[in-house]
């Protein structure tokens, strides 16, 4: 049987919940995974309460129990967090960060080890299965580190394994690309009231119109411009809707957002580089 690896997460936030709700719904028991933060006790008891893990006010403690220690606390907090526990960390530990725009070599330069590094950027799709991950090796993690982050983050979802470079960029689309969808629902729920439309009537048909159309790109061979097409009738309503989202610059805007986020990736990695010279 595979080894059954003690998991520390360090941070234990939006995202960090995402994988915890997913990993414990499938091959994790959650007595295998020990959840630290700042200071929130509170949102630590929820956290063991909902989802059944372990609780560690001392970090230290939680890594030294750990095979696999998770950081996912805010890029801006990296270095102040693992200065706390760094003379617990071993060489033969796993570091899987899901910091935004943090290099492995950061990461491992904080350390002060020769430790194994798996950079992975998944989403918060991950609390239901759903997440979008891509990861990354160090320069000390080999294939056998590889495989395990890739099943671990298997268990929430898809995993695609890319070139560190690539990580700003698919943290700009899959990372942040939820935000987006959501972004879209708000303003569909908006003109829905606008429009007359009660509210829960709205909520089903915009979900089912969403679910739909994503199950139809998933199923189709066709392109996303063909499936679109095929809802456009000459002179329809369709095509009068999406004149005005061409007034408003809807693709380049979309284009403009994902390329802002990727600099902004770029960028906290920089931030930290210059906060820990
Ligand atoms: N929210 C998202 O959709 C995604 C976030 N990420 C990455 O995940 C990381 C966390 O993001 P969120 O969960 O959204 O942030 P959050 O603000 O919800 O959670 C951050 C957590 O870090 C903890 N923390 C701060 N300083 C700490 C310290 N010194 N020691 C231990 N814990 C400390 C906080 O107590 C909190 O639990 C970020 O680096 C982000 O780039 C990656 C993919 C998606
Ligand atoms: O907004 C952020 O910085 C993080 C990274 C990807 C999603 N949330």
């Amino acid at each position: 049987m595979e080894k059954q690896h003690k998991i520390a997460f360090i941070g234990a936030g939006a995202m960090a919940e995402a994988m915890i709700a997913g990993m414990t719904k499938t091959l994790y028991k959650p007595n295998q995974l020990i959840v630290t933060n700042r200071a929130n006790k509170d949102r630590l008891s929820y956290l063991a309460n909902t989802y059944g893990v372990r609780t560690e006010t001392n970090k230290q403690q939680a890594v030294q129990e750990a095979d696999i220690i998770i950081l996912a606390m805010k890029p801006k907090d990296v270095a102040n967090s693992m200065a706390e526990f760094v003379s617990s960390i071993r060489e033969d530990h796993l570091i899987i960060s899901v910091l935004a725009g943090v290099a492995t070599d950061s990461i491992v330069e904080l350390a002060k080890k020769r430790v194994p590094v798996v950079r992975a950027m998944p989403n918060t799709s991950a609390a239901i299965g759903k997440s979008a991950t891509a990861i990354s090796l160090g320069k000390f993690a080999n294939e056998q580190h590889l495989a395990i982050a890739k099943s671990l983050f298997e268990t929430v979802g898809l995993v695609t394994v890319v070139e560190e470079h690539h990580l700003h960029a698919v943290t700009a689309l899959s990372g942040s690309g939820p935000a987006y969808v959501y972004y879209l629902v708000e303003a569909m729920e908006k003109a829905a009231n606008e429009i007359g439309l009660e509210s829960n009537v709205a909520k089903s048909l915009i979900l089912q119109t969403i679910i739909g159309a994503a199950e139809m790109l998933k199923h189709s061979p066709k392109h996303p411009s063909a499936l679109r097409k095929e809802v456009t009738s000459p002179n329809g309503t369709t095509e009068a809707g999406i004149r005005v989202l061409e007034a408003y610059r809807y693709q380049e805007a979309m284009i403009a957002c994902i390329k802002r986020a990727m600099e902004r990736s770029i960028e906290l990695g920089k931030e930290l580089i210059a906060m820990t010279k």
